[in-house]
């Protein structure tokens, strides 16, 4: 079968750790016959230099015909003077809406291998950490009515209720296949976006009366992340508060570098890319963990392409090489050897 997959490598660390997948991912059309199709289009900085517009309408096109997109990366200090609009993270937001994309499924899990990478403290490690966050992605503050007038600037979180509706909902199914609880992570006491999110929560949870669900106020959240990560099994938030805390769960995996996520919507098309940005103190320097990258392919093979052995395939291979040791610098304790972005990439390909 023929696959067709939009490549968008973007900025800063963004092609090493694109490179890395699609070298994977190559490997995986070798292994089990499949015919993966590439087709590279720009966004982000790079689009900028090249074409003048942070996203062209050629990228949004082939996004558009294509099963999957594959992204890396965008944004870095070059184009940060820029106004709004014009920067290369509006790019990623414009995709996003463009492709109808409002559900990020973040997993967050500690590999026992890594456990001694994590700065918690070793009680709290013991327990482990498995939660999948399911982030709104395309509402809520980054969306809202914005302006700068002078020395006044404005942007509005703004939620309606079907939006809220259709992300509860991914969430419960999520819970219903994991440990059946929901935790609803909203700042009620003082947004009413927050208030709207809450009773709609409630309502949609009536539909999944197997689930348990509970609420937390997200700088409350925060905390208990780093306090007792065990107790959440599917974390459901709105736009901002899942882009901080998946930020904050991945450093209790070890590191930024190994969380994949899927930008999905109501088909099987979606969007693949690492949770983290463009890193641009380390780009060019091999130093990339190309893992989320990697892991975010295999999200690709098991949502948009329902390849649920090859998807496993890919995680076992991670698994098997962070278990016979190999380390970028990000998951290297003192004294142990550090490979390179591209030799943490091969060493997957040939445990695949
Ligand atoms: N999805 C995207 O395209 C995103 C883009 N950005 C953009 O990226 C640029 C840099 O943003 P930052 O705030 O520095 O966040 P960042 O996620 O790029 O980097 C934060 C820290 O994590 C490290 N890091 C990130 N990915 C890593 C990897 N694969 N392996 C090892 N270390 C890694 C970086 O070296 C840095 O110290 C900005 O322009 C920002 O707007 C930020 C987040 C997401
Ligand atoms: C442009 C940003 C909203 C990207 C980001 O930080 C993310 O999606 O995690
Ligand atoms: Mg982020």
């Amino acid at each position: 079968m023929k696959y067709k997959i939009a490549v968008i490598k973007g900025d800063g660390i963004g092609p090493e750790i694109v490179d890395e997948a699609i070298k994977v991912l190559k490997k995986m059309g070798e292994k089990y016959n499949h015919n993966f199709e590439f087709t590279e289009v720009l966004a982000g900085g790079i689009a900028i230099d090249k074409t003048g517009k942070n996203l062209p309408e050629e990228t949004l096109q082939v996004c558009k015909e294509s099963d999957a997109v594959i992204l890396g990366a965008v944004g870095g200090p070059k184009w940060d003077s820029l106004p709004g609009n014009e920067r290369p993270e509006k790019a990623l937001l414009a995709l996003r809406k463009e492709l109808n994309l409002y559900s990020n499924i973040r997993p967050a899990v500690m590999f026992d291998i890594l456990k001694d990478t994590c700065p918690l403290k070793p009680e709290i490690v013991e327990g482990g950490m498995d939660i999948v966050i399911v982030r709104e992605l395309t509402g809520g503050i980054y969306f809202g009515k914005k302006f700068t007038e002078g020395n006044y600037a404005c942007d509005c979180m703004e939620y309606s209720k079907y939006e809220i509706e259709r992300i509860a909902h991914q969430a419960f199914k999520i819970a219903q296949s994991r440990n059946k609880h929901v935790t609803s992570v909203d700042k009620a006491n003082v947004l009413e976006t927050s208030r709207l999110w809450r009773k709609t929560v409630e309502e949609v949870a009536k539909d999944y009366p197997d689930v348990k669900l509970n609420h937390l106020y997200v700088d409350n959240a925060a905390m208990q992340l780093v306090v007792n990560p065990k107790q959440f099994d599917v974390i459901v938030t709105e736009n901002m508060f899942g882009d901080i805390l998946s930020d904050e769960a991945s450093m209790i995996t070890g590191s930024i570098g190994l969380l994949p996520s899927a930008s999905l919507g109501d088909n099987n098309f979606g969007m693949y890319e690492p949770i983290h940005g463009s890193a641009p103190d380390i780009a060019g320097q091999g130093k990339a963990n190309p893992i989320a990258t990697i892991l975010s392919i295999s999200m690709m093979l098991k949502y948009t392409f329902g390849l649920q052995s090859e998807s496993d395939c890919i995680e076992n291979a991670v698994k098997k090489t962070l278990s016979d040791g190999h380390r970028t610098a990000d998951i290297a304790r003192k004294g142990e050897k550090i490979i390179t972005t591209v030799e943490m990439g091969n060493i997957i390909v040939e445990s695949i």
